[in-house]
């Protein structure tokens, strides 16, 4: 009997920096059951480690600098070409730190993810650790979401907690969310890429139901 050839659901990664999300999703698709593969991994800082990481793992790298354009519509127009050559399926963001225009999004609507170090809706944009600190919060985490174009504004699909504790600093909290980041992230792509995860409309629907609210996992911190 001829066995059929299954093609994995494509995985495209973005990240601008460290990539500990991206290694910790390399780690994950290396297991036999994982129902994806990362095709591809874009950055859009030359230098960022995230490449070593994934040519470290033979995964293809590209790079668009976006300091390399007049405009945030011309670094997105170029950016949106790179990604679009590997067909993905997914375009996961991983510590991508750059805000997407409005037709970016639209053009991959329902197929971009992102990770953001709040439990949102707050704390949205930058240095998040610092700003609970700040706020005397006692409990932080991460969520993940539909990207959309408002700004870590999209349909929140799955968080964790972290316990803020008084010694705590913005290093230390953002080691207790990475640590979930890390558990979080390659469950839910991987139940994306089952099919498992949609965006209908506003609404995320896990196993075709819609959601009430983000599903809280991960292992307390
Ligand atoms: N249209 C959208 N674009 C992006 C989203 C989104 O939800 N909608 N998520 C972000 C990720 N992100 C937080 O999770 C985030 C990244 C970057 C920034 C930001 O202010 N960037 C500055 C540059 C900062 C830098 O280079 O260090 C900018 O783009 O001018 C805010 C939030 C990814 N994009
Ligand atoms: N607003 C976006 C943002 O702050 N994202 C955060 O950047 C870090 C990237 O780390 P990594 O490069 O080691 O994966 C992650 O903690 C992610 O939540």
């Amino acid at each position: 009997m001829i066995a059929a050839e299954v093609t994995l659901p494509r995985i495209l990664v973005l990240a601008s920096g460290s990539g500990t999300n991206l290694q910790a999703l390399i780690e994950a698709a290396r297991e036999r059951d994982f129902p994806g593969q990362i095709v591809a991994v874009g950055c859009n800082r030359p230098g960022a480690f995230a490449l070593e990481r994934a040519a470290q793992a033979g995964i293809e790298t590209f790079t668009v600098d976006h300091t390399g354009y007049d405009s945030r519509e011309a670094f997105d127009a170029a950016l949106l070409a790179a990604i679009m050559k590997f067909n993905p399926d997914v375009v996961v963001l991983a510590g991508f730190m750059r805000i997407l225009t409005a037709d970016f999004v639209r053009a991959l609507k329902g197929k971009m993810l992102n990770i953001h170090p709040s439990l949102l809706p707050r704390y949205t944009g930058l240095n998040t650790h610092q700003r609970v600190i700040d706020a005397g919060d006692t409990l932080h985490g991460v969520s993940i979401h539909f990207v959309t174009e408002d700004l870590d504004g999209g349909p929140v699909i799955a968080q964790a907690e972290v316990r803020v504790d008084p010694s705590d600093t913005a290093a230390t909290l953002a080691e207790k969310v990475q640590r979930q980041e890390h558990i979080l992230y390659p469950v839910v792509i991987r139940w994306f890429c089952e099919g498992r995860i949609q965006l209908d409309g506003h609404q995320v629907l896990f196993d075709g139901a819609a959601l009430e609210g983000p599903m809280r996992l991960g292992a307390d911190d």
